[in-house]
């Protein structure tokens, strides 16, 4: 990453050949021009005003590394709502706008936060309003070394690639899977929502990973092959980072720090697991996981982009038991009956 949100981490939208098939290609330049048309609409119509003129704060949601979410009232009447202030110092009109229009774009789906339509500028920065999560994110919920109770994360599951689904079909690839960005309408995790499409783009849009890579990254994008040109984007960039934030539910554990198998043991033991099919070579973390996690982790993490599973691959192993012994685990064993 660059200091600034919206400057250049892509390039232009651009073709090549061996990683886009034309339909991919069309796909994603038809959404960057719907962006760009509802971006060019946005621009025109945001209220310039001071945040307190029009809204009461109330307390802080979170803090992004870009942006400040806080809890306000509309002054008038009363209506509970979040805002995302994003500095001028740290981001350009045009990305805050990107965002803006994205959230708004897409927030019709259940499993996305939905964005109303005023975007505000002030004297110091920019800033959007959306439906409030009164529960946090999920990042509050995962409990180091045990994760989330196997229900709840089957939940997640369901309703995250569904987002996903949704983004996808729209011709963007989200790109900024973590805990931090679902946030939990109700408790149990029986309605989660994804949140933060500052890093969202079209599919194919060519990428260059600016920073160092975090346990989400796809090793398509962080490896020495990566092209000094970048990579067009594509939705299995998602589905990597969903295997993660699975084995994170699941584990309480990240599965590496980095995809790189020179510098990453826990990476190198992983892909040796993989070579090998045995029993033996299961690398610790991944130990309590069913063969249905197996199965379901080991699409969605395949090296291999083209031959990654879609993030929809978790529908078949919803139901299924994801954690060896997960009755016990969860308090609902013999005990609890
Ligand atoms: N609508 C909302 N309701 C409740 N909390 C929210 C909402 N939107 C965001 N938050 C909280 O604020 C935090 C920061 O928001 P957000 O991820 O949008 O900021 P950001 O600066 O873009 O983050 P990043 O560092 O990932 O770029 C989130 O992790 C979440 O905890």
């Amino acid at each position: 990453m660059t200091g600034e949100k919206g400057e250049a981490e892509e390039e232009a939208l651009s073709w090549a050949p061996e990683d886009l098939t034309m339909e991919e290609l069309r796909e994603g330049q038809a959404a960057a021009r719907a962006l760009e048309d509802m971006l060019t609409l946005s621009s025109q119509t945001l209220v310039h005003a001071e945040v307190e003129d029009l809204y009461e704060e109330v307390r802080q949601l979170g803090q992004g590394r870009f942006g400040r979410v806080v809890l306000v009232t509309h002054r008038q009447r009363g209506t509970p709502m979040a805002l995302k202030l994003l500095s001028k110092a740290s981001t350009t009109r045009q990305g805050f706008l990107y965002e803006f229009c994205v959230g708004l774009a897409l927030g019709s789906h259940p499993g996305i936060v939905a964005t109303y339509g005023i975007g505000l500028e002030t004297p110091d920065g920019y800033g959007f309003l959306s439906e409030p999560a009164l529960q946090g994110d999920l990042i509050a919920l995962i409990q180091p070394k045990r994760g989330l109770p196997e229900a709840a994360a089957q939940l997640c599951a369901q309703q995250i690639a569904c987002a996903l689904e949704h983004i996808h079909s729209r011709g963007l690839v989200y790109r900024d899977l973590k805990p931090e960005n679902v946030l939990v309408f109700e408790p149990g995790c029986r309605r989660v929502k994804l949140t933060d499409f500052g890093h969202t783009r079209p599919r194919g849009t060519l990428l260059r990973l600016a920073g160092p890579p975090i346990p989400y990254t796809a090793p398509e994008l962080c490896g020495p092959g990566c092209r000094p040109q970048g990579l067009p984007i594509q939705p299995s960039l998602d589905a990597w980072a969903l295997g993660v934030l699975l084995f994170c539910l699941l584990t309480g554990y990240f599965p590496w720090d980095r995809p790189l198998p020179a510098e990453d043991p826990f990476y190198q033991d992983f892909l040796d697991w993989r070579a090998s099919g045995e029993a033996c070579d299961r690398p610790a973390p991944w130990a309590g996981l069913s063969p249905a996690a197996d199965g379901l982790l080991g699409a969605l993490l395949d090296p291999r982009p083209r031959h990654r599973g879609l993030v929809g691959s978790v529908r078949p192993f919803l139901g299924q038991a994801w954690k060896e012994r997960a009755k016990l685990e969860d308090g609902e064993g013999e005990g609890a009956q």
